[in-house]
């Protein structure tokens, strides 16, 4: 269950290196039993957020509290050893010479008999209780990530940090291990934090999911609102294609080949872009001597012809060069939908899914389902 109180919170934190700054005025709280993930590009700070939270590397500015106790400032860092953490990396970093049992037990404290109970009670969690004598290049790449998980839990920490625990494991193996092991996670009440650059992974996983970019997290929120409600044209594209069409604020609205998009709060003149992703599009067959009808749903289907078309299991995808101004738009339709080069269609956007953002600033302005009727 989530409470108020926050078992991680990082303040303002920012990370220099050579004078240059990785880690920007970051701001983050994990709670009790909630799953974060840090997603974003490679090289935009995830990792540094994740060791400066595990005490691996100090922040330059900011603060990190540990239920409610400082652990680091600009000043000073506790290691990871006295924070209450747990540590998961790609690499499971189990020790060679050690049994399964004894990995489990290294950080362990409290008499011996105590140390064997809670091994027992962990290698049964994660489903290995007869692997206690096997060695760790005995185990498969699986059963190692378990052994590691159990390890990070045996001393019954805090926060769990994650830094693509599962990136290394075979496709078919991932999905069960990543959904054993947040269940596991859950039932420990552990706050964890999961670096990932993977959109999938995090929508799969994270209760809150913190999108960075340049070191600054851009949107914090849970993964449907990330997803359906982006901040921002790029913060749209890092979870699919998306495709942009672009139009000048005229009276506070903007006409497209869609139809009019509201645009309050822009000047006129104002370069806008408005963002849809393939898979909120509609496409049907342009019959010639047929007016197309505008909806409120789809809005103004526009022209195109079929550019290319391919199967993808259990969708298709169609690229079309659009009769208005040649550029290219996507749709992504369910089942098998495969015009030939060549055929005219036409295609709307489900205008609750699209996306109004100024140009400029980037920033979301409207939901354009507020459109007027054209
Ligand atoms: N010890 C270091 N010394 C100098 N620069 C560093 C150091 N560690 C990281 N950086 C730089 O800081 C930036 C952020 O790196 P970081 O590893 O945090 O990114 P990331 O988002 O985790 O990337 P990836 O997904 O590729 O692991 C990068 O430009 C990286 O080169």
């Amino acid at each position: 269950m989530l409470t108020a109180t926050p078992r991680l919170e990082m303040t303002q934190l920012s990370r220099d290196y050579d004078g240059v700054r990785v880690v920007s005025d970051l701001s983050l709280t994990l709670s009790p039993g909630e799953v974060t993930c840090l997603l974003g590009p490679s090289g935009c700070g995830k990792s540094t957020t994740l060791r400066m939270a595990a005490g691996v590397e100090g922040p330059s500015a900011g603060t990190v509290n540990i239920d409610g106790e400082r652990v680091a400032d600009a000043s000073f860092s506790l290691p990871p050893e006295q924070r209450s953490v747990g540590l998961m990396f790609q690499d499971f970093a189990l020790f060679p010479h050690l049994d399964v049992a004894r990995n489990v037990a290294f950080g362990l404290k409290g008499s011996r008999s105590e140390k064997a109970a809670r091994v027992t009670e962990l290698l049964d969690r994660v489903g290995l209780s007869n692997y206690g004598t096997k060695f760790p290049h005995q185990l498969s790449g699986g059963e190692q990530q378990r052994v590691a998980l159990a390890r990070a839990l045996a001393p019954r920490p805090a926060i769990m940090l994650m830094d693509e625990p599962f990136s290394g494991l075979d496709n078919r193996l991932r999905d069960g291990i990543r959904d054993r092991t947040l269940d596991i996670l859950r039932e420990e009440g552990t706050a964890v934090l999961l670096v990932t650059h993977e959109p999938d992974e995090a929508m799969r996983m994270a209760d809150k999911i913190a999108l960075m970019r340049d070191g600054r997290i851009v949107q914090i929120g849970a993964p449907y609102t990330i997803y359906a409600k982006p901040v921002d044209q790029k913060a749209a594209a890092f979870f699919s294609d998306v495709n942009v069409v672009h139009g000048v604020v005229q009276d506070r609205q903007t006409e497209t080949p869609f139809g009019l998009f509201l645009t309050p709060g822009l000047v006129d003149g104002a370069d806008v872009e408005i963002v849809f992703r393939p898979q909120h599009c509609r496409l049907d067959f342009d019959r010639k001597d047929t007016p197309v009808h505008p909806t409120v749903e789809h809005g103004v289907p526009a022209r195109g012809t079929v550019i290319r078309a391919r199967f993808m299991g259990n969708q298709s995808l169609v690229e079309l060069e659009m009769d208005h101004d040649g550029s290219l738009l996507k749709a992504v339709v369910p089942g098998v939908f495969m015009p030939p080069v060549g055929t005219p269609l036409v295609l709307s956007l489900r205008r609750d899914h699209a996306h109004v953002f100024p140009c400029a600033t980037q920033s979301r302005v409207s939901n354009p389902w507020d459109t007027p009727k054209d």
